[in-house]
């Protein structure tokens, strides 16, 4: 069957020209040239091109088919926007396009683009029916609604649409980016998927699926706060708690973020932490001093899941910013600031005592317990941006030529591509094997069994994003550096991948609790 583009070709949509007529318009107020056979009338824009004007006017391009030197210079959206689909003013007779884009949805078909799982031919033990669904339609609804929303926010740096986010509420998908769990249960959720069919194999392919938009920033702004901050609430909050933050949250008409990193204590929460949490002498409220550092969605947060000292030990507080006393501040980081990343300061602020989650004193566990998922939802987002990156290379090294070949005909770039490749097949196979083994244990047996894995294979997974990163720069030269054009999306990764090395506990602590959590287990009467 041809494609929609060859439909409206075959109906006549464009007005044929032959190439002879096109060869006649070739100067400076009279400049026509083709790409994928299709004539655009540049005699206007040519002035305003970011390229310049100078270069149209060659006499190869003007007036000529241009298409592989477009494809070596622009990416294939700009042709895709609308101010530029006017410029069409017909196709050379006898021609048709050939470079179509993939339809919303549609798998990629560039070499090792996909995980295997979702490529032709290829078969896994633990992707079923619903899986497959689930991947599709979450694939369609991220081009449709989420992509255009998420390059936006990224360059203008605005909080997400909470459009947007009310959107995800209703079909189902903040509910269940929290994970498998009770939550679920009666719950409409998307795509159809049953609640006792939702695993944390679901969950991965939600997560990897928002990566692919290719806007960090945008992935934490669109409720990272969320995924981080309500899971203490969800299983140590008391009931009024519950029902006052779970729902709101989830149905985006309130936002939520995670407060324990201060400017004192990064890693070493436990040693560092100076937030104070006073309780009043009736028991009625807490008096809470202190600030929080890079606390992602906060400067939009209606609630803080805050690590507090007390009298009695470590607590957590779900502290509202209605109770006064809040300030947050917006920290400029090295990603958008539509992340909303806030210094927040807590001064006087008088918090109810129903805000306590699980028992003063008692708050480690509240804070810890969420770490592994924490850790495993960022290695299934930074696994897959690195799988984008490559799949970026591919095309590039593809379609670009020099010396009169493309670049990728030099060993050297292969010899890169297949190191690249190689980190991303066998960190996404690590991932798929730690899912399966979650899907297996209870949340306590994870605590005890899959702590000392899900660290080593996020240490070594930001570990390959910094290989990927690194190489992809060196071979998109400039454009690896340069927000906009060709190497935008490899520019982006570049800046943003020590995001996912640093949060939810640094390389070098994460290796080391691999390890100590090994030794753990190690048996005493074995010798060399
Ligand atoms: C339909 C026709 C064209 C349109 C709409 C167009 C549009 C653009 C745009 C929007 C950019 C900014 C960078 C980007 O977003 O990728 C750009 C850059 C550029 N264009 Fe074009 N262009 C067209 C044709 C051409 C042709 C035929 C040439 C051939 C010489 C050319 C040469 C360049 C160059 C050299 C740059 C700078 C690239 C860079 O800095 O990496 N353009 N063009």
């Amino acid at each position: 069957m041809s494609s929609p583009q060859a439909q409206q070709q075959q109906a006549g949509t464009f007005k044929q020209i032959d190439a002879a007529e096109v060869a006649k318009h070739n100067q400076k107020g009279n400049l026509w040239i083709v790409v994928d056979s299709l004539i655009y009338d540049l005699s206007k824009f040519a002035a305003l091109h970011p390229g310049g004007e100078a270069v149209l006017y060659d006499e190869e391009i003007a007036g000529q088919d241009a298409t592989e030197t477009f494809f070596g210079l622009h990416r294939h959206e700009v042709l895709l926007r609308p101010q530029y689909k006017r410029l069409i003013i017909g196709q050379v007779a006898g021609e048709e396009q050939q470079i179509i884009p993939p339809p919303p949805g549609a798998p990629s078909k560039i070499p090792y683009a996909e995980p295997t799982w979702l490529q032709e031919k290829y078969h896994s033990p633990y992707f079923q029916d619903h899986h497959r669904h689930l991947q599709r339609e979450m694939r369609k609804y991220v081009d449709e609604h989420v992509h255009e929303v998420a390059q936006r926010c990224e360059a203008n740096g605005k909080r997400p649409d909470v459009e947007l986010v009310q959107q995800m509420g209703k079909n189902g998908i903040n509910a269940m980016r929290m994970g498998p769990g009770k939550h679920l249960q009666g719950r409409k959720l998307f795509a159809g998927i049953k609640p006792e069919q939702f695993d944390y194999f679901c969950e991965m392919i939600i997560t990897q699926e928002l990566v692919r938009m290719g806007a960090r920033g945008f992935g934490d702004a669109l409720q990272g706060g969320m995924v981080i901050g309500l899971p203490p609430i969800m299983n140590f909050g008391s009931d009024e708690l519950k029902k006052e933050i779970i729902e709101p949250v989830l149905a985006g008409e309130k936002f939520i973020c995670l407060a324990i990193t201060e400017a004192f204590a990064g890693s070493d929460i436990l040693g560092g932490l100076r937030t104070y949490a006073k309780k009043s002498e009736d028991g009625s409220h807490y008096i809470v001093n202190g600030t929080k550092k890079w606390i992602t969605n906060g400067t939009f947060a209606d609630y803080f899941t805050t690590a507090v000292k007390t009298d009695e030990g470590f607590a957590v507080l779900c502290i509202p910013r209605s109770c006064g006393g809040v300030e947050t501040k917006q920290i400029k980081t090295s990603y958008s600031t539509t992340a909303g990343t806030a210094y927040v300061t807590f001064d006087d602020a008088k918090v109810p005592a129903k805000y306590l989650v699980g028992e003063e004193g008692a708050g480690i566990p509240v804070i810890l317990s969420n770490f592994n998922h924490e850790r495993w939802v960022m290695c299934c987002s930074t696994i897959r941006a690195s799988r984008a990156i490559c799949a970026q290379l591919m095309m590039w090294t593809h379609q670009r030529k020099a010396f009169g070949k493309p670049i990728i005909s030099q060993p050297v770039i292969r010899a890169k591509l297949a190191s690249l490749i190689s980190q991303c097949e066998a960190a996404q196979a690590w991932l798929e094997n730690v899912t399966y083994q979650m899907t297996k244990m209870d949340y306590f047996t994870q605590a005890q069994h899959l702590a000392g894995q899900i660290a080593l294979l996020k240490s070594w997974s930001t570990r390959v994003s910094k290989d990927v990163a690194d190489h992809s720069v060196n071979i998109l030269g400039g454009r690896g550096l340069t927000q906009s054009g060709m190497g935008s999306f490899v520019e982006m990764f570049h800046r943003t991948y020590k995001f996912d090395a640093v949060l939810g506990g640094s390389e070098e602590i994460l290796a080391d609790l691999g390890i100590r959590q090994a030794l753990r287990n190690y048996p005493v009467n074995e010798k060399l």
